[in-house]
């Protein structure tokens, strides 16, 4: 079993070391903080990674070795063949252009159409196909296969920036505040983190800070019900009034985590992109050093457009992590290596399916290898 966050200490030692005495709802997380492994942390190849990626405008142009891709550490088998099937579609037009016997320029040609086909936009794609290029020639690389096992290892060190975990621990409770557009798999993923972490023994407190929806209070509230936890909910009161007062039970009742559901919305949408400035500022009054995170979820499939979500919402709300959901069919999977060029906010987590089990911790070298598959 791997670590789905990584659990720390407070940096100022509290009075209190032993978490929650007080009557949370069910067993409560006594297990001590202790530094986890972080996600991914037993994947393959990160030296690898470090190796090939300090060539990188070596002066010395020495010849690299052409990486091979080591198997998943046995723990992500699982996981990587869905994010394989899921990744299928984009992987099938990316690989296909190494099917041939020789690296021409028409291969070139054809990897850049197809980069740009999956989404991951004019400079990720840019900084791909010259990359490989130049370690392509440094490397002496002679046949398609090996070419395409270059491109994993650049593209690998191109999300390397993108692989973070999500700590909690350091602050009672650890507040997160999650925003993105209608659809985008909020709640569901909400629910699945509630989940990881009641089973990893912390405390959560839900907030449906999505007042309008009657139906996202309710997909909430059943969430909170099968993980018994607890949940914040006012039909059609102020969501930042339903988020101060999260904060506010969190913090009284020692929770680890507060969860904050906020309404979809657009980013076009002003007024309701002030709303969620308001929220923020508003958790921060109850405590202020919170939000501790602000999360956008994003829908992989909708690429390019994702992208510009990614920037609307960070320049509104200073974003510290991203969810990316529906990576399953799609044929954008591209769009990592988008966001890794042109805002690269840590992705702490992905989604390739509606089971619990298909939202994982984000591995930059897992998503290069399913990407090329
Ligand atoms: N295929 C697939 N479906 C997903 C994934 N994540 C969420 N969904 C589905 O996407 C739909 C929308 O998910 P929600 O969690 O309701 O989205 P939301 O962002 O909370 O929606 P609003 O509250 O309307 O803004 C649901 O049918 C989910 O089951 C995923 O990774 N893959």
């Amino acid at each position: 079993m791997f670590s789905f966050f990584k659990k720390k200490t407070p940096a100022i030692a509290p009075v209190a070391a032993a978490p929650v005495v007080d009557v949370p709802p069910q067993a409560p997380a006594q297990t001590p903080p202790v530094t986890g492994v972080g996600p991914g942390s037993g994947a393959p190849g990160l030296s690898v990674t470090a190796a090939t990626g300090s060539l990188i405008g070596s002066v010395l142009a020495a010849p690299i070795g052409v990486p091979s891709t080591p198997a998943p550490a046995p723990e992500r088998q699982g996981w990587m063949a869905k994010l394989r099937a899921g990744l299928g579609k984009t992987a099938s037009s990316l690989s296909g252009v190494f099917g041939g016997s020789k690296i021409d320029e028409a291969l070139y040609e054809e990897l850049e159409s197809a980069l740009l086909m999956a989404d991951a936009g004019v400079s990720a794609t840019q900084f791909l196909t010259d990359t490989l290029r130049k370690k392509a020639k440094s490397a002496g690389v002679d046949n398609p296969v090996a070419l395409k096992n270059l491109l994993i290892s650049i593209v690998a060190d191109l999300l390397q920036p993108l692989q973070k975990p999500l700590v909690i621990g350091q602050h009672t409770p650890t507040v997160i505040m999650v925003a993105g557009v209608n659809g985008a798999g909020k709640t569901t993923s909400i629910g699945k983190l509630t989940r990881h972490l009641a089973e990893d023994g912390a405390s959560v407190l839900l907030a449906a800070a999505d007042t309008f929806r009657a139906a996202a209070r309710e997909q909430l509230s059943v969430w909170a019900d099968r993980n018994t936890v607890e949940i914040i909910s006012q039909a059609g009161a102020d969501p930042a009034a339903v988020s101060f007062d999260a904060v506010s039970a969190g913090k009284a009742r020692r929770k680890d985590v507060v969860l904050i559901d906020t309404a979809g919305r657009l980013p076009t949408q002003l007024h309701l992109m002030e709303e969620l400035k308001k929220i923020k500022r508003v958790i921060q009054k109850a405590d202020g050093t919170a939000p501790h995170e602000v999360l956008l979820v994003i829908d992989g499939n909708t690429g390019q457009n994702a992208v510009s979500q990614v920037k609307q919402f960070d320049d509104a709300l200073g974003l510290t992590g991203l969810i990316v959901t529906k990576l399953d069919g799609t044929a954008k999977g591209g769009v990592l290596a988008a966001i890794a060029r042109e805002r690269p906010i840590p992705v702490y987590f992905i989604g390739v399916g509606e089971q619990l089990n298909e939202l994982e911790t984000f591995n930059a070298r897992e998503f290069a290898q399913a990407l090329l598959a």
